[in-house]
């Protein structure tokens, strides 16, 4: 491992326990082989479609998986070989989790004390009334409750509790929706000046356009896979990206034609045993039927047989 690599995800498998017809004990793989690497100084998106495995990624960094899940495969954080105590560690201090739903907030303790972690020193007050108002919060917002907060409110609580503490890692579950295009792009920015001086962004979004802006690097998921790991330079041509699901997410980019792919991601039970994307791919040839290895092209990585 790269001495500047600061977090790196390999092989990564999340399964769920569940129950079918009430009694049939079901083990559900809903993430298989993830990989993703932030090196220091770094910001990386990972971006694709709903239900991908993007905000699990984020729950196994954070050690916030539910308890009927499994995850399998290494974790590293500074070179070190992550396990569930060190993850524990790390959460809130040099990992830091902005979420993608309000209700992680606790909705019976004012907004104030949650930020502060329910530390009483003055320290911690003065730290949080910086914040507050570098992300332009009403001093008033520290006697609040979460019902009382607005959606970009609530966003802009979330990046003040995830800077408390001096982080090396933030990693951000979709931080900008509820967010107008100035406050997200700005919110963005504060991301990008934290990676600027050091730190390490995993930034999970939507939003391609807004990422492309901040980001050194995209993860694009696909069905609970990285499909590929491209530079963000990658999406100024569709010749330059490596796989043909990236391709179709650039050509619904609103510059690049919004053009529509067909089809839909395959659900956990249905994934086809080759590539993921077989059933989809423009390109597809009797090869996409086996176990598909991740290559390397042009410096990024690509989960796809056919990739030039
Ligand atoms: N507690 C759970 N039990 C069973 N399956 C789950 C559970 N939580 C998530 N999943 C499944 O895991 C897959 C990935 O979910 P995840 O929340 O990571 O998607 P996502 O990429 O973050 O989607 P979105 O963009 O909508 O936030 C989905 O297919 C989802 O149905
Ligand atoms: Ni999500």
């Amino acid at each position: 491992m790269s001495q500047k690599e600061l977090l790196k995800v390999e092989n990564l498998s999340v399964s769920f326990t569940g129950y079918e017809r009430g009694f049939r004990q079901i083990d559900l793989q809903v993430i298989e082989n993830l990989n993703v690497t932030v090196k220091k100084g770094e910001m990386v998106a990972v971006v694709g479609a709903s239900g991908s495995g993007k905000s699990l990624l984020a729950h196994t960094l954070l050690g916030i998986l539910p308890p009927n899940s499994t995850a399998c495969g290494n974790i590293y954080f500074e070179g070190e070989l992550l396990n569930a105590q060190k993850i524990n560690q790390l959460r809130g201090k040099e990992i830091a989790f902005v979420p993608q739903s309000v209700t992680y907030l606790d909705p019976l303790k004012k907004v104030g004390s949650q930020v502060r972690k329910d530390k009483k020193v003055i320290e911690s007050y003065r730290k949080q009334q910086e914040l507050f108002s570098f992300y332009d919060l009403p001093a008033k917002t520290d006697n609040l409750y979460p019902f009382e907060l607005s959606g970009g409110m609530a966003r802009r609580v979330f990046l003040s509790a995830a800077m408390m503490e001096t982080p090396k890692l933030i990693v951000a579950d979709e931080p900008t929706p509820g967010l107008h295009l100035e406050a997200a792009k700005n919110s963005l920015k504060h991301f990008r000046e934290f990676a600027d001086k050091g730190g390490g962004v995993l930034l999970i979004t939507h939003d391609i356009e807004l990422a492309l802006e901040v980001s050194d690097r995209i993860a694009v998921f696909y069905a609970g896979t990285t499909v590929e790991e491209a530079f963000a330079s990658d999406f100024q041509s569709e010749n330059l990206l490596r796989h043909p699901y990236t391709k179709a997410l650039w050509r619904a980019l609103p510059q690049n034609g919004f053009a529509p792919t067909p089809g839909v991601q395959p659900y956990v039970k249905d994934k086809p045993q080759g590539c993921v994307y077989a059933p989809r791919c423009s390109v597809y040839s009797s090869k996409c039927n086996s176990k598909i290895p991740m290559q390397t092209i042009r410096n990024g990585s690509v989960l796809c047989a056919c990739a030039k």
